[in-house]
């Protein structure tokens, strides 16, 4: 089945996330960011989903921890058989940087016991936070866009190592590089640790944007990142097109419009049916702004998914 996999957290006025768990366009959910890496093993990350949360952090931290329609709806939402992933990166160069594997191992950690299954260790939950109580995520989303590839790779097969301890629903990995190969951020944790999804953002670099597919020129290349994935530590990784969902989501010009996309996923869908996983939107309430045919964009794509 193909997918959609939209990103919610960053939207202008956004709406509850229950909202989108409600639309059938959309399978998979990225709850973005945290955006603020630890800076050391033992120091704790920060987050950021706009106007979701009350505004209050966890004392001393930029960690949110009143984050109530979050944490209501993420069950919610796994209810209808959404998968809720929680993405790490996704904003400010300062902010997201990893000094090397111990500090990547410890922010493995800290997102193990803060935001994956509720510990039972009398230790563990007197050392981590629970900003979503007892929500629990279906894994991370690296949306990596700075700083380089330190630690990405021993921090996710930190987090499969705690995956294969846990039997009660399969926790997943995922990456959205820029199109560009190889991605700066992402490249080495591909070949070296196991994604289940890679969602290349086909935005905001011209010579490999769906843009640039549609109007003919440059080097879109999914083919080559389907190479990449087959060359890389898990070669089943399904691979997305992403894009933005409406004019104003990306920079400027990198829109294409349902009627654009069309022919270019039914080409990829057909061209490599086993490796094609879906469609990655930028981002979920713009989609729900960007209103065609009377179906909001994510819909649109379901359609052209389900042609
Ligand atoms: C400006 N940053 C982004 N648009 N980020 C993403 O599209 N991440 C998937």
């Amino acid at each position: 089945k193909n997918n959609v996999a939209v990103y919610y957290g960053q939207g202008y006025n956004q709406p509850r996330l229950r909202h989108f768990c409600d639309q059938t366009s959309n399978d998979i959910i990225n709850i973005g960011f945290i955006n603020e890496f630890p800076a050391d093993v033992n120091d704790w990350p920060g987050s950021n989903f706009a106007n979701q949360c009350d505004g209050n952090m966890f004392p001393g931290t930029d960690l949110l921890n009143g984050c109530h329609q979050i944490w209501e709806d993420i069950p919610y939402c796994q209810n209808l058989g959404k998968t809720v992933l929680l993405s790490i990166g996704g904003g400010t160069a300062t902010t997201e940087y990893l000094k090397d594997d111990a500090t990547a191992e410890w922010f493995a950690d800290f997102l193990w016991y803060a935001f994956g299954p509720n510990p039972t260790d009398p230790a563990k939950i007197l050392e981590f936070p629970r900003p979503f109580l007892t929500a629990v995520v279906d894994g991370f989303d690296f949306d990596i866009e700075h700083n380089g590839g330190v630690g990405w790779a021993a921090m996710i097969n930190r987090l499969r190592s705690y995956y294969e301890t846990y039997t009660e629903k399969k926790m997943y990995i995922s990456g959205a590089p820029q199109c560009a190969i190889p991605d700066a951020q992402l490249s080495d944790a591909i070949q070296n640790s196991w994604f289940d999804f890679i969602w290349v953002q086909f935005y905001n670099t011209d010579s490999c944007s769906a843009r640039a597919w549609v109007e003919g020129y440059g080097d879109f290349n999914f083919g080559q990142w389907v190479q990449i994935i087959r060359a890389g530590a898990n070669p089943d990784a399904k691979l997305y097109i992403g894009l933005p969902a409406s004019s104003s989501a990306a920079n400027p010009g990198y829109y294409i419009t349902p009627s654009e996309a069309e022919p270019l996923i039914s080409t990829y869908m057909e061209l490599y049916p086993e490796q094609f996983g879906g469609v990655m939107l930028w981002e979920a309430t713009a989609s729900d702004n960007n209103v065609i045919d009377g179906l909001t964009y994510a819909e649109n794509i379901q359609e052209i998914l389900y042609s």
